[in-house]
């Protein structure tokens, strides 16, 4: 069963995809489900390498050791087939209304999406001043944050929605009210 919406998150590191998407999950509880692009990248790369899938998937330091080699390995995959590691999370999403793609980092992620499942799709930037990541842990890593999977988005301006989280942010609820209005027009 295909979903009524599809909610397409990006942002830079440490901007809070995570702790944001997290929190919507926690609402609408088994109404939605969380697809990450990043999952069959870590998933392959565990299998090849012979690593911990579970610590990969996590906030781990671990996770940032490969980053740089994964984002090497995944670009060399996108060059030949720019939806492989969509329509590969995808294939593994269950049937809710519901979906949560809380990584998305090309415009070629947002074309394929696009096309795929056509005005189902919403794209929510999530913002955050660089002061308020470093604060989080971010530090800047040459080939990761000067590469096309961290700054490919930055000049995309046709986003649904923007939210900062940042300085002079909403308290969680209050960040989360539009998409909720977005939702309640399903
Ligand atoms: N609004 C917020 N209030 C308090 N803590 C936050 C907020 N947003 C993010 N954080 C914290 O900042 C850290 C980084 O956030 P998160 O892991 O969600 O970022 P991310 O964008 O998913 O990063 P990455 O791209 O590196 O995976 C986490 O420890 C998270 O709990």
């Amino acid at each position: 069963m295909a979903p009524s919406i599809i909610l397409l998150f990006s942002g830079k590191r440490k901007s809070g995809k995570d702790f944001l998407t997290d929190h919507l999950q926690h609402e609408l509880k088994d109404r939605c489900e969380v697809i990450k692009i990043s999952a069959p990248i870590k998933s392959h790369w565990a299998k090849e390498k012979n690593l911990n899938l579970n610590e990969l998937l996590s906030h781990s330091e671990y996770k940032e050791q490969y980053r740089l080699e994964m984002i090497r390995w995944s670009d060399s995959v996108r060059e030949k087939d720019y939806g492989y590691f969509c329509r590969e999370a995808c294939s593994h999403a269950s049937a809710k209304p519901i979906w949560i793609v809380s990584d998305i980092r090309r415009k070629t992620d947002i074309r394929w999406f696009k096309e795929t499942y056509k005005d189902l799709i919403k794209t929510i930037r999530i913002v955050a001043d660089e002061e308020t990541r470093i604060k989080r842990g971010f530090q800047f890593q040459d080939g990761v944050d000067n590469v096309a999977s961290e700054c490919d988005l930055d000049d995309y301006d046709e986003w649904d929605l923007v939210i900062n989280n940042g300085e002079g942010r909403l308290p969680v609820q209050e960040q989360l009210n539009p998409i909720h209005q977005l939702l309640s027009k399903l």
